[in-house]
């Protein structure tokens, strides 16, 4: 399995670029399950996640290829599909496989898919992606693990979920486009990558409006066609080396970073005491690794994101003074915790609640990655711990973050994986 090795105490000093968004590439690419026709992505990152997005749609007898235009791009052609079904095996390593569910059931009037099943960071249910369909007019049954849904032709609905659900809200969007009539999504999901994945849908044909607001109208259409599309800039691994810089120190320029996807992100770091500035395409972050803890409170978007909630963590248990950290999204994302502790950082637990004490100096130790943003966390720990830090199991990183040990050695870090 293999490991992480930071050397702490090394400034952060460059230009690298960020990649696109793995929670924008994921439904982009179920999205070429809804046309007969190619669809061209460009712009995606190079994950585990995305290996895994496109195993399973090749199952499915998705014909996949690199695209000869550039080397970050691939051509996906759902022309002659010959399973509707997402098995156990490809849904269980990422919850993103349920977002064939909306295009599968949508184009072909069938699907099976495999419940997602929890995971580290929560008990993550369906339910409302399940309500959302069946107000579509969807026969939906769940049996022996599996959501089982057929409709003829599904109908345009009116539909309000409980809660904001990001993958819920691309799901029944995705869904929506090939309905007979209107379908009316309220407190639909604002995150940047939904905005994304409705140009894109518009770009094949679909008639869309209100993305990037809590309430999208979508009137849907006989047919979609192909498409040339490139995926947004991925926000998270944006907001992760802001914050690797800022607790390190250094001067950093993130090519590609969009400011306007990060608001909240950099309104925190400079409040922590990091210099950010930014133009088009393009974020600069500077500090002296001198910080102060700051509170904050995880929401749905434009709100701070759960996403970079482990991150910010990191960096506060370095500052000066001390922070409460509230997580809203996700009943048990705080498994970073007790790993973080071990690396000399205080912090305490109230329910949804850490109260992080920020301590000058941490120590290198041997920690374990329980999922994807907590290893970005417990890295950026590593780069300011005194000695030497081993991260393990670190294929929850390579699930989401493109080469990040990589990115990080060119910027002067002392990091290596080791197999
Ligand atoms: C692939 C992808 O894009 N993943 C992102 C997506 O996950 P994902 O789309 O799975 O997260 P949701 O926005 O759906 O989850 C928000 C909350 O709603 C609950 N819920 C959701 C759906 C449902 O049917 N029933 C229900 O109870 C969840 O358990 C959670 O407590 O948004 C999360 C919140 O920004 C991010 O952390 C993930 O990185
Ligand atoms: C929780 C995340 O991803 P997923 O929804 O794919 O588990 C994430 O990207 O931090």
């Amino acid at each position: 399995m293999d490991k992480l090795r930071i050397r702490g105490g090394r400034r952060l000093n460059g230009e690298i670029a960020i990649a696109g968004a793995k929670n924008a590439a994921l439904p982009e690419l179920c999205a070429a399950l809804l046309t007969a026709e190619p669809v061209t992505l460009a712009n995606v990152p190079k994950l585990h996640d995305v290996q895994t997005m496109l195993k399973l749609l090749r199952v499915m007898g998705v014909a996949t290829r690199p695209s000869e235009s550039s080397e970050d791009a691939l051509v996906l052609d759902a022309g002659r599909i010959v399973s509707r079904e997402a098995p156990y095996d490809l849904v269980k390593t990422m919850r993103a496989s349920i977002l064939v569910l909306g295009p599968l059931l949508a184009r072909f009037g069938e699907a099976r898919v495999s419940l997602p099943g929890g995971c580290a960071i929560g008990t993550r249910p369906v339910d409302q992606h399940i309500k959302g369909l069946q107000a579509m007019g969807a026969d939906i049954v769940v049996e022996h693990g599996y959501i089982i849904a057929r409709a003829e032709r599904l109908k345009g609905a009116r539909i309000t979920t409980d809660m904001v659900t990001v993958t819920g809200t691309e799901n029944l969007l995705m869904a929506a486009t090939l309905a007979d009539g209107e379908t009316v999504l309220e407190n639909a999901a604002q995150e940047p990558e939904v905005p994304d994945l409705a140009e894109m849908l518009i770009a094949m044909g679909a008639r869309i409006e209100g993305h990037g607001t809590s309430r999208i109208r979508i009137e849907g259409v006989r047919e979609l066609h192909g498409v040339s599309h490139r995926v947004v800039p991925d926000r998270i691994e944006a907001g992760t080396f802001l914050c690797a810089v800022a607790a390190a120190g250094g001067d950093v320029v993130l090519r590609g970073a969009r400011a306007d996807h990060l608001e909240a992100v950099i309104d925190k770091l400079r409040e922590a005491g990091a210099s950010i500035e930014a133009g088009d395409g393009w974020v600069r972050v500077a500090s002296d690794g001198k910080l102060r803890a700051v509170s904050f409170r995880t929401s749905e978007y434009p709100a701070f994101p759960t996403d970079m909630q482990a991150q910010l963590m990191a960096v506060d248990c370095i500052g000066e003074g001390s922070a409460s950290i509230a997580e809203t999204i996700f009943e048990s994302r705080f498994n970073h915790i007790p790993e973080l502790m071990r690396l000399g950082a205080r912090i305490e637990v109230d329910g949804r609640v850490a109260l992080v004490q920020g301590t000058p100096r941490l120590s290198g130790a041997t920690v374990m990655a329980t999922d994807l943003r907590a290893s970005a966390g417990l890295v950026i720990a590593g780069l300011v711990a005194d000695g030497e830090t081993i991260v393990d199991r670190i294929y929850h990183l390579d699930r989401g973050y493109d080469r990040m040990e990589v990115k990080l050695r060119e910027l002067g870090a002392d990091i290596e994986r080791l197999r």
